[in-house]
């Protein structure tokens, strides 16, 4: 190492320590003060460990446990550590907790994750293996509970570091480990023989037990690295960390005396590879104590500080951290940087981030911390750092968490008489504080005539019984009208430091609340702008944070889809959608899940998306009884995905008249099924007006031609002012493939088999050769172009007696009944033929006499409409613009995939028209 000029050759007597027990007055404290630990210098290589009574003085090995010099034993000045002390750029500091450290194998992934590590020198904190925190303040526990079975738990404490050093070490480097653990054991055997006598363990006697746990998980993954071949120490924190108490269960860092100290440590052992011990520090006196919770994490961040580490990283057992509690919202992300500051506010809220002192260390320096999964080494974590750029410059970025606090209550106090009256706000909170409650949020309006707080709900009995004392007067007067509780609260709140001075973001926030009907009880802001808080209804809480967070997480274009009817064309577009939601997520940002399918007769439901690969085997096997009404309430009451759809794939009255409940719900509707806008007028016409009132969106384009732009290519020549004079055209796909392919080869009932087989005809084949499904497609068109006609109003001449239709109690009779009338249309096939003409069957829509008609003609051999095949129509609209030729729109206009693709551009209409990109 360059620049190590200062070396500490402290003789025996200087590297001695004192221990003393606190000061106690009790007797146990006595009976524990009279032992005395004495270990030699090499107590790490396993010398003696003695234990019996001396002067009072207790001299330690530097690497033992708990005692180190004195400070003014190093005498080494502060410009000679800022000298000495590695720092800049080189160092990197990792830390792994309990999780990491959990087996033999997971020592040996950390060992090799360090070593991967390029940068110049390493400084590894780490916990104590999974368990063994938990189980050393077990062995106190019981120790001075005087239950002897804290023996056994003893020897299971020691078995599980034999073992696991036995699986992962060799030769001397295992026989160096093993003599230590033996002779830590016994040591501990006798420091808890002392607490069973006493009966009582100060804190420093505790903080020493639990402290061998990391001690010992340090040693295993030195000598692992050291394996390697990496020159690598390890170190006991205890003789480096100082730190003071300062209330609360916390501590704060000497950070002067922590560098002297680290100086010093430095001196002797200058490997460019440092495993040290997570939690452990000790006093200003050299009493072991530990930094209390995430105490490894604050060791991290202490020591990054120390050494200015490049970098921080903690390492766990998640990706990172989540943009709100991954339980309550399946659609939370990994955030890849938070800032300091967000950070901070985020832990308040009890997300799994790191506990703030943590931060503090690293934040003055600039520091970054990095959280990152050991066992998913792909994932590039978070890196909570000081500024993160705004990596997309949306408004939405500036949130970027959600957390919630539940099992609070509100307090009002209200009244005039609090109006510009200086010192009502500090008589409220000084009650409170009076009776040691914990205020959570306040907010008063600038009318002054109400403050509300929120404490938690377990101390508003106290905290309104006080309040109603100390303004009894006020209340009996009027000047109070009330101190009122309000039970049952939870806490919502935004987190963003980029929500300070961002014009719009709490307006997205209650919007998206107002929009999942959740009301909001009280709200605060602080003026750093970093937190929105609002106060709801506990059993509101779940739903309105994922209502919030998908309003700020989820693509505006996220799409919740329920399809009813997974029929032909219902089955089609799963299938097409199955094969297609990928790609648009990619390319157009657009996400697709559909929630929900139902047939007739059973239904499959999730709340997040179901996996589209599956959908017919998730049908027959986890589906329940459909039921329409629980189906569209999935929908409706998720409150996750900001838009939703239904589709209607069936060609049912009944489900057709529901759109109309739908759309007043807010959920857009999209169908192929023309029995809404061919059903009763005025039923159409609410229908409308309501689709309008509601900002909702209806789209059926594959109810005239299927897949082919009619209904789209109408609404463009009407929008853009043109004027419907006639529309004209075959639509049937169903009739046009029959009388394309009825050439005098095959039967008429062959031949309409065969497009019944190719999926061409509506689900009764009846509705096609009755001519009702081209009527209703005459309809739906006059409809469209501002025409109020009847179905009714369509004179049809059916291509079947009306009389076989009704007398047939099924689709399938009546197909069987169709063979009586192949003669028939043989006859009626030959004669057209002798007169050099095809049979075709036609609707007219006569926009001017504003009347429709539909009916089989027969048209030359070189009229378009004999120019078709297969499934073929064609729809000519001869229009103010388009007079002397009409415009034509001609292709197939039937079949599963044709129709469920127009039903599929209606989705992403849909998508286009919420914001999705061109
Ligand atoms: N086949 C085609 O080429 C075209 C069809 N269409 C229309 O597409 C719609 C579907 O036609 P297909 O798929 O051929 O019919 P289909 O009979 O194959 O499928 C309809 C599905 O809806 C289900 N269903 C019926 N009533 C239901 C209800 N009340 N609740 C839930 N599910 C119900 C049925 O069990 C069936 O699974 C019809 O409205 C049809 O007019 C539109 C254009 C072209
Ligand atoms: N059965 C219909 C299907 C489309 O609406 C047809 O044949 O055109
Ligand atoms: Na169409």
């Amino acid at each position: 190492m360059q620049g190590l000029a200062v070396s500490c050759q402290l003789p025996p007597a200087a590297a001695a320590a004192r221990w003393r027990p606190r000061a106690s007055s009790s007797n146990r404290e006595a009976v524990l003060q009279c032992w005395k630990y004495e270990l030699s210098q090499d107590h790490y290589l396993g010398g003696p460990l003695r234990i019996g009574q001396s002067q009072g003085s207790l001299h330690r090995h530097r690497s033992t446990n708990f005692l180190r010099p004195a400070a003014a034993a190093i005498s080494v000045e502060q410009d000679e550590v800022n000298t000495y002390l590695p720092k800049g750029d080189m160092w990197s500091v990792h830390k792994f907790g309990g999780t990491c450290m959990g087996t033999p194998k997971r020592i040996q992934c950390v060992a090799n994750i360090v070593l991967g590590d390029s940068s110049e020198r390493k400084l590894i904190i780490v916990s104590a293996m999974s368990k063994v925190t938990d189980m050393m303040y077990n062995l106190v526990q019981k120790a001075q509970s005087r239950d002897d079975s804290y023996a056994i738990a003893l020897a299971e404490v020691f078995e599980k570091h034999m073992t696991a050093a036995k699986d992962l070490l060799d030769g001397e480097d295992l026989a160096r480990f093993l003599s230590q653990l033996h002779s830590d054991v016994s040591n501990l055997r006798a420091m808890l023989r002392a607490i069973y006598i006493a009966g009582h363990a100060t804190e420093s006697f505790s903080d020493f037990v639990v402290g061998h746990g990391e001690l010992w998980s340090a040693q295993m993954l030195s000598y692992a690295i050291k394996k390697s071949g990496a020159p690598c120490s390890w170190m006991d924190t205890r003789e480096v960390l100082v730190v003071t108490p300062s209330g609360c269960n916390q501590v704060d860092p000497d950070y002067l005396e922590c560098e002297k100290r680290l100086q010093k440590w430095f001196s002797r052992q200058p490997a460019e590879i440092i495993v040290a011990t997570g939690f452990i520090a000790s006093t200003a006196g050299n009493i072991p104590t530990t930094l209390k919770r995430d105490g490894s994490d604050f060791s991290a961040a202490i020591v990054g500080s120390l050494v200015r580490a490049r970098q921080v990283t903690i390492w766990t057992d998640v990706d990172g951290v989540f943009s709100a509690d991954p339980r309550k919202v399946s659609e939370a992300v990994i955030l890849s940087t938070l800032s300091y500051q967000e950070a901070w506010e985020m832990s308040y809220f009890g997300a799994n981030v790191l506990h703030p002192r943590t931060i503090i260390p690293v934040m003055k320096d600039n520091i970054p911390i990095v959280i990152r999964n050991m066992f998913n080494l792909s994932a590039p974590g978070t890196m909570i750092c000081k500024q993160p750029a705004n990596e997309n410059g949306d408004l939405d970025a500036c949130v970027k968490s959600f957390a919630t606090v539940d099992n609070l209550a509100l307090v009002n106090v209200e009244g005039t008489g609090m109006a510009g009256v200086p010192g009502t706000a500090s008589a409220i909170f000084s009650a409170v504080k009076d009776v040691g409650a914990n205020v959570i949020m306040i907010s008063q309006a600038s009318s002054e005539h109400s403050v509300c707080f929120a404490v938690p709900e377990k101390e508003v009995a106290v905290v309104s019984a006080e309040l109603h004392d100390r303004f009894r007067e006020a209340l009996a007067a009027g000047r109070l009208s009330k101190v009122e509780v309000i039970n049952g609260c939870s806490i919502l709140a935004a987190v963003g430091l980029r929500m300070a001075s961002t014009p719009g973001v709490s307006a997205i926030l209650f919007d998206a609340l107002a929009k999942a009907n959740i009301n909001v009880r009280a709200i605060a802001q602080g003026c750093s702008e970093y937190n929105i808080t609002v106060v709801l209804k506990q059993q509101d809480c779940v739903r309105a944070l994922r209502a919030a967070h998908s309003r700020f997480f989820l693509s505006k274009t996220t799409l919740a889809v329920g399809i009813i009817g997974p029929g032909l064309i219902g089955g089609a577009l799963l299938n097409q959608l199955k094969n297609q939601t990928a790609v648009l997520k990619e390319n157009m940002n657009i996400d697709l899940r559909v929630i929900g399918i139902t047939g007739s007769s059973t239904m499959l439901l999730s709340d997040t998306g179901i996996d589209l690969t599956q959908w017919k085997q998730l049908l027959q096997k986890e589906a329940e009884p459909a039921d329409i009404g629980s189906f569209v309430h999935h929908l409706s009451d998720n409150h996750v995905f900001p838009n939703k759809v239904l589709v209607d794939c069936t060609a049912d009255t009944s489900v057709a008249s529901h759109y109309y409940d739908w759309l007043k719900k807010g959920i857009h509707v999209i169908t192929p099924n023309k029995k809404a806008n061919s059903g009763p007028l005025d039923q159409y016409l609410k229908l409308r007006t309501m689709q309008r009132a509601s900002y909702t969106h209806y789209f059926y384009e594959a109810t005239v031609g299927a897949g082919l732009p009619i209904i789209s290519t109408l609404r463009g020549l009407l929008e853009t002012g043109d004027k419907i004079l006639r529309i004209e055209g075959i639509f049937s796909g169903t009739l046009s493939y029959i009388f394309n392919n009825f050439e005098g080869t095959r039967a008429f009932s062959d031949v309409v088999a065969e497009a019944r087989e190719a999926g061409y005809t509506e689900p009764d084949p009846r509705d096609d050769l009755s001519g009702t499904d081209v009527a209703r497609k005459v309809v739906v068109l006059a409809r469209e172009s501002g025409l109020r006609l009847e179905l009714s109003d369509i004179p049809v001449k059916s291509l079947v007696p009306e009389t076989l239709a009704q007398s047939c109690s099924s689709a399938d009779e009546f197909m069987q009944k169709l063979p009586s009338f192949d003669e028939d249309w043989a006859r009626q096939r030959s004669d057209a033929e002798a007169a050099g003409e095809v049979l075709r069957y036609v609707g007219a829509l006569d926009a001017v006499n504003r009347s429709g008609q539909v009916e089989l003609r027969r048209y030359r051999r070189d009229h378009p409409f004999a120019q078709l095949s297969g499934s073929d129509n064609i729809i000519a609209f001869t229009t103010s613009r388009y007079k002397e030729q009409p415009l034509i729109v001609r292709g197939p206009g039937a079949g599963a995939e044709v129709t469920a693709g127009g039903v599929f551009c209606d989705i992403l209409r849909l998508a286009s028209y919420l914001g999705a990109p061109s």
